[in-house]
């Protein structure tokens, strides 16, 4: 700490510390990009420190992009940050934008080097579980599943990622209360968080409410991208809700992340047992891992006496999973049953997940079993099919699919 030296010192308090440039440097390095999760002085996002005789400070900032969702909240962080060092007096900050040269440095950086495209789940050594939601039939409450788990997941210290890869009925963001786009930040695409998840949808990438009428291998892209080109940074888990029936994106995802495994969703209906077993054998040709079935809508709890009404029939999920044992030759069991709940599609109306507004009723504690079970195994090749051909037979990669 030394004293004030110079004329421009007038400002100072007799015997404050006047702030040095390393001691807000430092300080610099503790504020994250909200995004990137990263300290801003390692992304190169700090252009100019300027500290001042009078203990005022300004700091230049950059950008990744122009009008960039976060500019507020990173302003804020800096000037929580800078205004903890001993000595300032003041912080001013001066946002400005990096230059294409550097938003590519800053895109290199984030891939660690590497200049071609890769799917970091697909690599070897990835610890990210990858699990792929899937349904037979539509409705049944696979993408409300996928929000809660994935929320509950977060709640319990994971670092969660959720794909929104049901491209024809993408309501994800909605369940989470994001309505913006994520940033791109050259060919890097920054996903919008929402209570402690990174949400990635093509709902965010489609005008409006417009209808996706994207073909298979348009499809197939569309999620290479999404898988590749999003900046997730090290996850735990990866949850995808995938489109409901057999279609072309659960085998692409078996392609493209061999080591992905799936959660079954069905209601306990026959009509809807028969195509979840159908879903779920699929993974029989990709030779992928079910790790389990959840019953949604199992039963409706009586409001006056709490006794389960049966609204869908019942054993649906349980069927499935026996189903599932016999077929794919491994255990698959049945996770949890979660009742019907107004609570629950009003959350995902209103984008506050259940596990958030009302974390102490059923559907919730069902839904944080399964978080609990799916979150916490570790990864091991016990009970994976060895998929040993990663590449083999991926579809046709047309141009550019957004
Ligand atoms: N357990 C539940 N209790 C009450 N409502 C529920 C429950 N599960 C889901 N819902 C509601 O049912 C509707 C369909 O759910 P959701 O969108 O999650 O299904 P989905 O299987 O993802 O559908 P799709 O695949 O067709 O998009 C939503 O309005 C949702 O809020």
């Amino acid at each position: 700490m030394s004293a004030p030296t110079s004329s421009s010192d007038a400002g100072v308090l007799p015997g404050s510390a006047q702030p040095t440039q390393e001691a807000v440097q430092a300080a610099l390095a503790t504020v994250l990009d909200p995004e990137i999760g990263k300290p801003i002085t390692e992304l190169d996002m700090v252009e100019a420190i300027q500290v001042r005789g009078d203990g005022s400070v300004d700091v230049v900032v950059l950008l990744t992009v122009s009008g960039c969702p976060m500019r507020d909240e990173i302003t804020n962080r800096v000037d929580r940050a800078v205004r903890g060092v001993a000595g300032v007096t003041d912080v001013r900050v001066v946002l400005s934008v990096m230059s294409d040269a550097q938003r590519s440095g800053l895109h290199e950086k984030l891939r660690g080097g590497t200049p071609t495209r890769v799917i970091p789940f697909a690599q070897p050594g990835s610890l990210t579980r990858v699990y792929g939601v899937a349904s037979g039939k539509g409705g049944v409450g696979k993408s409300s599943v996928t929000v809660n788990v994935a929320v509950a997941m977060a709640q319990s210290g994971l670092k969660v990622g959720v794909l929104d890869a049901d491209i024809y009925g993408h309501s994800v963001p909605r369940m989470f209360g994001i309505d913006r786009g994520p940033t791109q930040v050259d060919k890097m695409i920054m996903p919008p968080q929402a209570h402690g998840v990174k949400v990635i949808s093509t709902g965010m990438f489609t005008r409006g409410n417009a209808p996706v009428t994207w073909r298979g291998p348009m499809l197939h892209r569309a999620l290479e991208q999404f898988l590749s080109d999003v900046f997730w940074g090290d996850l735990d888990v990866l949850l995808l809700d995938l489109p409901p029936g057999t279609g072309d994106i659960a085998i692409s995802l078996a392609q493209l992340v061999p080591s992905s495994e799936l959660l079954v969703v069905t209601t306990p209906q026959v009509a809807a047992t028969e195509v979840a077993e159908r879903a779920g054998t699929i993974a029989a040709q990709t030779r992928q891992n079910v790790v389990g079935v959840l019953e949604n809508m199992a039963y409706l709890p009586c409001p006056h006496c709490d006794e389960r009404i049966d609204l869908f029939g019942a054993g649906g999920g349980a069927a499935v999973a026996e189903r599932l044992t016999t077929v794919l030759g491994h255990d698959v069991p049945l996770l949890a049953q979660i009742p019907l709940d107004v609570r629950l599609r009003e959350g995902g109306d209103a984008g506050v997940p259940l596990v958030v507004s009302d974390p102490d009723c059923e559907a919730s504690k069902q839904l944080r079993t399964v978080a609990d079970r799916l979150g916490h195994r570790s990864r091991g090749l016990a009970g994976r099919s060895l998929n040993l051909s990663p590449s083999r037979g991926l579809a046709a990669t047309p141009p550019h699919a957004h």
